[in-house]
């Protein structure tokens, strides 16, 4: 355990890698300073670890004097006079104010990302409210200024408590004395209760607690008074108590509720159904542990990334006008996850509340290209003109990217009307994206779904009862179960399946088809290697199941994923609906969104009180002199905006509950627009190979039924921290499900309808046993099948290496690859960048169209240098580029990659993770290209046998940066690969 002094907070981890900064780093950090060589803390095979190139837009010449620190704003002003009134309370007290007015305010403080939770299970904001939170606060104030000052004083206060704060019954004996403290603080009005109740949480009462000792103690240490807080006396009280089994035992308890009766709906005696209790706990906790685990750690790495202090051009020269990179094109600038010198335009409430905020570009240019798409969580701040992040950090997510290309909107957590919009106001600000964990609401919901299960899984009253018994129960009882009629696993008794006019299913799709429409089988894997149609065949199955009466949730780990979905639902005619924000902005996923339709079908009704707010505005203008009347109006236009938010939610509860198909992220799944419409009768899981564990039981327990389609040999969930990853954080359900019960709840497809046999054949002997099967429909298609391509002998070939090594093991010049000098960790190589480009001229060049070409490489640096070479040809620009891990799931004709790695020691890193690999290959319809250094690659016993697969089935050449055409463009008027006879 140990203090993140950035939340002011203990972090129990004992992972190495999920330790807090250094103190060196803390104080570094705290200056706001950018560490050089931010600490990751991840396996070389984490993809998620995009690297970070922040390049922030300089704002213009007439804005780049420093601004002034937010403190100075009327939010701040009041915070300061409320915080100064709680001092004066303890000095009355008798707490001896040990903060005073040095205590730092949150605005000052350094940004945290760090919420509740982090200490076990406190009762949040949420829960309590805000005037509950306060009070709470204002109690341990007085109580940890109180055990500060006593030190000070040289009373031996603290060696008292800790002889009995350390005992076994400490946690009761911290409780009782805090009582007193809380009891001086007048409770809120009507909230008794709820004070009540969080007065004696002990988890609670403990968070609060060490937050205001941290910060009391902080401000001794900026006085001067302490050299370092973590030597006093009062620190060491608080993190020995921190470390008794009996803290760590206290705040992991959830008290769940014993099933009661449940053996009698799901057939089984009471004593398996204790067993299968234990080990839902087991689980649970095991899990909520790695959760915790891996949140420090991204944590950790989302601060260190927030401090950055984002990269320009060049470090020496100063910041570029905006005009100059406008002027010179955005190929100048990267994609990055952060976009500075923006400023506040306005703020208004959308649906369901949210608080959105619009931002532009300072002096009305464009954004930079970014990575940041609707949906990404992201922190919000004030900055300088040089990008750095002074201020404390408001999270919200991005809500849209404007049209004009120059503004984003993002919805912030705070309510519209609360000061966040004033203190932006005017200021320079920085949007940075937040990752995985790190973002507190994708934590909160998935330990809430860990605890759901814990506590209503084995109930009567759960709907998915019979899922969380088939996946925690033993063989035995899953007999049972079937045996009592209570669960179906015959093969025989899905619907009798009409043939669809579309495709013609083979044996193995028909299969999944009967498999996932069998109303009384609670639990199908459908395992599908690539190209053999998963999305298709979810797609047809959603059909059917609403045709038989089903309501369905329909989730997946991304954005992009559920987008996928969407678009193939919205061609059947059924009534969908999307929750959260869609990315892709397609005709087809815009119309289904939950805000879109909300919005067409309140137009009316929007124009009409708009009309009638006008009229009322009109009439107080008039009646200025009388003050009965014009209140009366005022309550009027009041009643006005409240009636609109009631229409707004009966109309969200209407369009939701009428949707046969409601489409979510798995963690948007838990949003409680979703979850107030009910339960569904089938959760389906596309991509569930991607999604941890934990994300996936939050749809799950909303359903009668679950179906997960995936293929756990495509890329895992993205885990940071080594330890969470090797404790099993990992690994899918899906994974973990298709191996219980000797495979009884899995289905494999064995047909692909994407790749020409030769691609096929490798993937199938590499990652299936050999089991996939091309159809006759692909096995053979080649580019030069289609009449406007040229049939060359690049277009007949489905499989082509393209070697930097020559024959005689030379590397040619400008092929080595480089580590990216922003410190990103990620690499590129120069060399095969212009081999590849030169590559896609050819394909092009032979009649190929660009938008069915795309260039793939793990390296996000390469992936930038790519970019940035194609677009030198304009005719380029629909050929796709990206990383690999983003193009799962789509496909292409032809598939250019390029492997980057290319040193003497032979390090692949993670291009060995087959995976992966698997992943870049099979995106490919007709034709795939690999670009490498093969001295380099064959390192690795598995990319070696990719070698050899080309070499068989393919064609090699080796080529120099040049030696393919005279990089003539799309104009070149000569194949250039000399001709293979
Ligand atoms: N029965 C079928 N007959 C003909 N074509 C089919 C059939 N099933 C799927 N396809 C086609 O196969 C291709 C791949 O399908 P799909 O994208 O659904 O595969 P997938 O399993 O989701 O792939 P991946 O796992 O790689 O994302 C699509 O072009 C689809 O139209």
């Amino acid at each position: 355990m140990s203090l993140d002094i950035l939340s002011g907070k203990f972090v129990f981890s004992s992972c190495a890698a999920a330790k807090p900064p250094s103190k060196k780093m803390v104080t570094f950090l705290a200056a706001g300073a950018s560490p050089s060589t931010p600490s990751r803390s991840t396996s070389s095979n984490a993809p998620s670890l995009r690297p970070r190139r922040v390049r922030t837009v300089p704002s213009s010449p007439t804005k780049q004097a420093p601004r002034p620190a937010v403190s100075s704003t009327s939010g701040t002003a009041k915070r300061r006079v409320r915080r100064r009134k709680v001092e004066e309370e303890e000095k009355g007290l008798g707490g001896g104010g040990g903060g005073g007015e040095c205590v730092p305010s949150m605005e000052e403080a350094p940004i945290s990302v760090a919420t509740l939770y982090q200490n076990g299970d406190p009762l949040g904001r949420n829960e309590l409210g805000r005037c509950v939170v306060e009070w709470l606060r204002q109690g341990m104030r007085s109580m940890a200024s109180k055990l500060a000052a006593a030190e000070m004083a040289g009373d031996l206060v603290p060696t008292a408590l800790a002889l009995e704060w350390g005992s076994a019954e400490g946690r009761l004996a911290f409780v009782i004395q805090a009582q007193p403290y809380l009891s001086a603080a007048p409770m809120p009005q009507g909230l008794e209760a709820l004070c009540l109740k969080a007065c004696t949480h002990y988890p609670t009462l403990f968070d609060h607690f060490q937050r205001e000792l941290c910060d009391v103690l902080l401000s001794y240490q900026h006085q001067g008074l302490i050299s370092d807080l973590r030597a006093t006396q009062s620190w060491r009280v608080l993190e020995e108590m921190a470390n008794s089994s009996e803290h760590q035992a206290a705040v992991r308890t959830t008290s769940p509720r014993r099933p009661k009766a449940v053996h009698s709906s799901i057939g089984i005696s009471l004593k398996k159904v204790r067993l299968m209790q234990t080990s839902i706990e087991e689980f649970v906790r095991h899990m909520s542990d790695l959760l915790r685990i891996e949140r420090d750690v991204e944590l950790e790495f989302t601060q260190l990334e927030l401090n950055a202090v984002p990269m320009l051009d060049d470090d020496s020269k100063p910041p570029k006008p905006v005009e100059y990179l406008v002027s010179h094109g955005q190929a100048q600038q990267e994609q990055c996850d952060t976009i500075c010198n923006l400023n506040v335009i306005s703020s208004s409430t959308g649906l369901g509340g949210l608080h959105l905020v619009l931002f532009r570009v300072e002096g009305g240019h464009k954004l930079p290209p970014t990575t940041l798409s609707p949906g990404d969580m992201v922190c919000v701040r004030t900055c300088n003109s040089r990008g750095e992040g002074a201020t404390s950090c408001k999270q919200g997510f991005v809500y849209n990217l404007g049209e004009d290309g120059c503004s984003i909107t993002v919805a912030l957590e705070s309510r519209h009307g609360d000061a966040t919009f004033s203190r932006l106001f005017g200021k320079s600000v920085r949007i940075d994206r937040i990752q995985g964990l790190a973002d507190s609401l994708r934590y909160k919901r998935n330990l809430e779904a860990l605890m759901l299960l814990e506590r209503n899984g084995l109930q009567e009253d759960n709907v998915s009862i019979a899922v969380v018994a088939t996946l925690f129960g033993d063989s035995k009882d899953v007999v049972k179960m079937a045996k009592n009629n209570l669960t179906d696993w015959d093969e025989s008794s899905g619907p009798d399946l009409n043939l669809s006019e579309r495709y013609a299913y083979d044996a193995s799709q028909l299969r999944a088809l009967k498999l996932g429409l069998n109303k009384k089988r609670p639990v199908l894997i459908i395992q599908g290697p690539p190209g053999t149609g998963k999305t298709v065949l979810l797609t047809e199955l959603i059909v059917r199941a609403v045709k038989q009466g089903e309501r369905v949730l329909v989730t997946a780990p991304s954005n992009a994923a559920v987008d996928k979905m969407v678009e193939s639902l919205s061609r059947t005619g059924l009534n969908i609906v999307r929750v959260g924000n869609p990315v892709r902005l397609s005709p087809f996923v815009a119309s289904k969104s939950l805000g879109e339709i909300v919005n067409c079908r309140l137009r009316q009704f929007r124009k009409e009180l708009e009309r009638k707010r006008t009229d009322l505005r009109k009439d107080l203008r008039q009646c200025i002199e009388d003050d009965s009347l014009a209140a009366g109006i005022r309550q009027l236009l009041k009643q006005l905006g409240k009636d609109l938010e009631n229409k707004e939610k009966e109309t969200i509860r209407e369009v939701l509950s009428d949707a046969q198909v409601v489409l979510s992220t798995n963690t948007g799944a838990a949003d409680p627009l979703v979850r107030r419409t009910g339960s569904f009768d089938l959760v389906i899981i596309d991509e569930a190979g991607q999604a941890i564990e934990p994300a996936c039981w939050i749809p799950i327990l909303q359903g009668k039924r679950c179906i997960l389609a995936g293929d756990h040999c495509q890329l895992a969930p993205v885990v940071l921290s080594r330890k969470a990853l090797d404790g099993g954080l990992g690994k899918s359900l899906l994974e973990t499900a298709s191996s219980l019960h000797d495979g009884l709840l899995t289905t494999r497809l064995t047909v692909q309808y994407r790749m020409h046999d030769s691609i096929a054949m490798w993937a199938s002997k590499e990652m299936y046993h050999g089991l996939l099967k091309s159809s006759d429909l692909v096995a053979s298609h080649l580019l030069a099948d289609s009449p406007v391509v040229k049939a060359t002998w690049i277009t007949r070939c489905p499989l082509l290496l393209l070697d930097t090594r020559m024959p005689n093991g030379a590397l040619n010049i400008g092929c080595k690859e480089h580590l990216d000098p922003a410190g990103t960790g990620s690499f590129y190589n120069e060399g095969e960048a212009d081999i590849v480009t030169q590559q896609v001229l050819n394909l092009v060049h032979c009649g190929v169209s660009p938008s069915t070409i795309v260039v793939q490489s793990p390296y996000i640096a390469q992936v930038q240098l790519l970019r940035e070479k194609l677009q030198e040809y304009p005719g380029l620009c629909p050929v796709e580029v990206s990383t690999i891990d983003s193009f799962q799931g789509r496909e292409a004709d032809a598939v250019i990659i390029s492997m980057v790695r290319s040193n003497p020691l032979g390090a692949v890193g993670f291009l060995g993770d087959s995976r992966r690999i698997n992943v870049a290959i099979t995106r490919a319809r007709k034709h795939v290209t690999v670009v490498c250094d093969t001295s380099t690659i064959c390192h690795s016993t598995f990319l070696a046998r990719l070698l050899r697969h080309i070499r068989r089935y393919g064609q090699v050449k080796h080529v120099a940066p040049g030696s393919l055409d005279g990089a003539s463009g799309l104009g070149f008027s000569q194949p250039t690969l000399p001709s293979i006879s």
